[in-house]
């Protein structure tokens, strides 16, 4: 199965490029020109448009596709009420918002035949889905591929961030294959299926109830740099057409899980055309952007994607990458400075190690996670800090980790199963233990 799976990812094209106007056929003639909606449109398909905005967004935020698929979305049964798992929504109103430093190991592993949305497993959020502003996070173990059923968010759009294990994602709109060090981004509403490349596949989730996200502004950095757009790769058409299949259609709806089964595959899309579409992007290719003088520049220069809020430069919610890069400040403590933040940040890591904080069991491990909330104090624990004080200060590579960030406008209150869960590490706050007075007056 995960041999497939592999052969299927390495013989996928891309479309590249962010936010573009792109389109895609698979099969020749099945995409109308010169109009959306003709009067009959080509092969005998539907037309259906899917928005991600207001249809009178303005335009440079505007997201919408047109999908031209064997059956309208709209043929289905009814939709009932399933099993939340472990899924949980804003607003988070079971736990009170705690002011204290909290870490987490990764999640368990699962049981037998646990899918990737059996395995979704939801730490916390802000805002409110039904009022389309805040987000959450959810971390996810899956051991088995979703083969007869599809999953679709209406509540946000979802970033995930594969940890350990390869995913391939079967999309309305054709086939991303993700890997550890990629980021996939599923738009609101988009249905699609999960397979893995191995046995098991581990990663996070930030599933973003606000405006879509969009490449943060320039500014004086210029035309070029962070994540380039063209970097951005958005699937070509692919369409299932087992017409015999009964598929399960789960659809995440203002935080309930609601279930119909189609007698067909909802992924039978044969053409499209929009800019509301899901993609992938290579960490790596983030062009990373810090100080050839002094100091340690605030992190969000290091921001990928934003969700923009209606306060100029308030996000929603900010995805921040800790990429390979080198430090050669002068006179300069190195690593994160110590710092109380108006922002919230849950933080992840995909390999290695953390400048900030000591790698190894019990410490912050890839899979596990961070979070430190508004105003609450942090920055590097205690070893980081001694080490970092005496250090020589030669240019020095850091590329022995890759580290993320959700970085978010409100406090993330955590869902009942994070305050308690076995996972949870005790005694967090020990790791800034021992940083000694030096003052002497
Ligand atoms: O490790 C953190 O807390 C994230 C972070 C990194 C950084 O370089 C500066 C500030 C900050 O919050
Ligand atoms: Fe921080």
């Amino acid at each position: 199965m995960s041999g497939d799976v592999r052969k299927t990812a390495e013989g996928l094209t891309y479309l590249s490029g962010f936010g573009n106007e792109h389109g895609s056929e698979a099969v020749p003639g099945a995409l109308p020109e010169g109009r959306n909606s003709p009067q009959r449109a080509p092969l005998g398909l539907y037309a259906e448009q899917l928005s991600g905005t207001a249809f009178t967004e303005p335009r440079a935020h505007n997201r919408r596709s047109w999908l031209y698929r064997i059956r309208p979305s709209a043929a289905h049964p009814e939709f009932r009420r399933v099993d939340n798992g472990a899924v949980r929504t804003a607003p988070f109103t079971e736990t009170v918002p705690d002011p204290n430093r909290r870490r987490w190991d990764p999640l368990p592993e699962p049981a037998p035949g646990t899918d990737w949305l059996a395995g979704l497993w939801t730490l916390g959020g802000n805002g409110d889905a039904t009022q389309r502003t805040g987000m959450a996070v959810h971390v996810y173990h899956a051991n088995s591929p979703m083969t007869e059923r599809v999953f679709s968010d209406a509540d946000g759009e979802l970033l995930i961030v594969p940890e350990r294990g390869g995913l391939l994602l079967r999309t309305e709109f054709g086939v991303l294959a993700v890997d550890p060090g990629e980021v996939a981004l599923i738009p609101r509403g988009v249905r699609f299926r999960v397979e893995l490349f191995e046995e098991s596949a581990r990663g996070y989730v930030c599933e973003n109830y606000g405006a879509p996200f969009q490449l943060p502004d320039l500014g004086p950095i210029g035309a070029n740099g962070l994540a380039n757009a063209r970097d951005f790769r958005a699937p070509v058409a692919a369409y299932e057409d087992d017409v015999d299949r009964p598929v399960e259609v789960v659809n995440k709806f203002c935080g309930n899980l609601w279930s119909a089964t189609y007698d067909h595959s909802p992924l039978d899309v044969v053409a499209w055309h929009g800019n509301h579409v899901p993609y992938v992007y290579d960490l790596r290719r983030f062009n990373v952007i810090g100080t050839i003088s002094y100091d340690h520049p605030d992190p969000s220069i290091f921001t990928v994607l934003t969700s923009p809020s209606d306060t100029p430069g308030l996000a929603g919610v900010d995805f921040v990458v800790f990429a390979p890069r080198w430090l050669v400040g002068e006179d300069t403590f190195r690593p994160p400075y110590f710092h109380r933040n108006v922002m919230s940040e849950y933080m992840g890591l995909i390999e290695g190690a953390y400048d900030a904080k000591a790698a190894g069991k019990g410490g912050f491990v890839p899979g596990g996670g961070s979070l430190h909330n508004m105003m609450s104090a942090h920055g590097p624990d205690r070893d980081t800090f001694d080490k970092a004080s005496a250090a020589e200060l030669k240019p020095q590579k850091v590329d022995d980790g890759l580290a993320f960030m959700f970085e978010t406008r409100w406090p993330v209150t955590l869902a009942p199963q994070a305050s308690t869960a076995g996972h949870l590490q005790r005694g967090y706050d020990d790791v800034w233990r021992g940083l000694e007075r030096h003052f002497r007056g």
